[in-house]
């Protein structure tokens, strides 16, 4: 469709469903009534989605749903968990029943509900959901941080202390732990879709970069356990991750480094950036893949996995939840593959292509030749 075209189709349609008079029309007649509320209802829920997301976190808070995924409760146990007087109780649950969250199954009873019941071993989520305080915490005046007005770093820059530091911040144990954690728990879900997108058995060597608390490399390791794994990160966290590996019986070589400074460990015939790229600025993330690539022998891989720009479908999480996140982080953005791409062409990889996943919105794949 050609702009001038795309203008003129957009400005008739805006004006047709801007007008009152159509959207009572709409709203009554048989064919358009349903795609006048689904519109309605779409609408709302952007108006009204901070509501829902803290009604979900007062459940997952409370321990309301870790209490429910042990079977049935009632009203009364539920609100003495979360500390509630009858009212509140009833006011929280009636809440999360509207969102599906919990579920009256009769005589004030309550279970799960069916998207409180995709929570159920899902640690990632419900870790998630427990550390957007901090993001709603920097989001209270989205325009003063799109401006960049603010002075100190905020909440979130002070949970993922890599996005702005120094350096210093590597060596920090009590600083890295809590994102460590997180990221273990979430990885899983990550790891699932990569180790389906790609075949590791046909590499000897292999070495995560910014690999963690090595969740991915555990994962790996059972698909693939004669690999001889690498694991580089910042020191405190490749500490956290050698012993969590060595605790699970997998061997692996750790190399604590900082991208920023050091060179990438070389020997290995494939690497792995896992959420690694989108979150740092072009420079640095430009800078890192020259480092892997002057690490890997020509022929060798790249993997690269993380959630990405321009995914259909899921067009809000990268722009709308990673754009504002990344900006109270501090650094990063999520980049379109072909973005990713043209960073690899220039990093001096030969080639590079994206690898189908089952679930794009959690990651999508690519791949890249030395
Ligand atoms: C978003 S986490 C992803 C961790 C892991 N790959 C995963 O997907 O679960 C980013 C990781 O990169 C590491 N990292 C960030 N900056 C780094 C740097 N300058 N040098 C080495 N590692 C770094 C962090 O410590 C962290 O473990």
């Amino acid at each position: 469709m050609t702009t001038g075209f795309r203008q003129r189709w957009v400005g008739w349609r805006n004006g047709i469903i801007s007008n009152p008079a159509f959207q009572s029309w709409a709203s009554r007649f048989a064919l358009t009534r349903p795609v006048s509320r689904i519109r309605a209802k779409r609408l709302f829920d952007i108006i009204a989605g901070f509501t829902y997301s803290q009604t979900l976190y007062a459940c997952v808070e409370s321990g309301i749903i870790s209490r429910l995924e042990q079977g049935a409760a009632r009203s009364a146990e539920l609100g003495s968990l979360a500390r509630l007087d009858s009212q509140a109780t009833r006011r929280l649950l009636r809440a999360a029943a509207a969102l599906g969250l919990i579920e009256s199954v009769g005589d004030d009873l309550w279970m799960l509900g069916e998207q409180g019941v995709a929570l159920v071993g899902n640690p990632g989520a419900i870790a998630m959901i427990r550390h957007h305080h901090l993001l709603y915490a920097d989001l209270a005046d989205p325009l003063s941080l799109l401006r960049g007005e603010r002075t100190e770093p905020g909440a979130l820059a002070g949970y993922w202390p890599y996005a702005l530091g120094d350096g210093s911040e590597g060596e920090d144990q009590a600083a890295v732990s809590p994102y460590s954690q997180l990221m273990s728990a979430s990885q899983p879900m990550v790891a699932d879709q990569v180790v389906h997108a790609w075949r590791f058995d046909r590499y000897k060597r292999m070495l995560d970069v910014g690999g963690g608390s090595g969740a991915f490399i555990a994962a790996v390791a059972k698909v693939a356990p004669a690999l001889d794994f690498g694991l580089f990160d910042l020191p405190a966290v490749t500490a956290i991750g050698a012993r969590l590996l060595g605790e699970q019986g997998v061997r692996v070589n750790a190399h604590p480094g900082d991208f920023r400074n050091d060179a990438i460990p070389i020997g290995y015939d494939l690497i792995t950036l896992i959420r690694i790229l989108h979150d740092h600025d072009d420079a640095l993330a430009q800078a890192l893949l020259v480092k892997v690539r002057a690490a890997l022998a020509p022929g060798a891989t790249l993997l690269i996995a993380e959630p990405m720009a321009g995914t259909s479908g899921a067009e809000a999480m990268a722009d709308a939840y990673f754009g504002f996140y990344l900006l109270a982080m501090g650094s990063g953005r999520a980049r379109t593959p072909q973005e990713i791409g043209a960073m690899l062409t220039k990093a001096g990889f030969a080639s590079w292509r994206e690898r189908p996943t089952g679930l794009p919105i959690v990651t999508r794949v690519i791949s890249a030749t030395a």
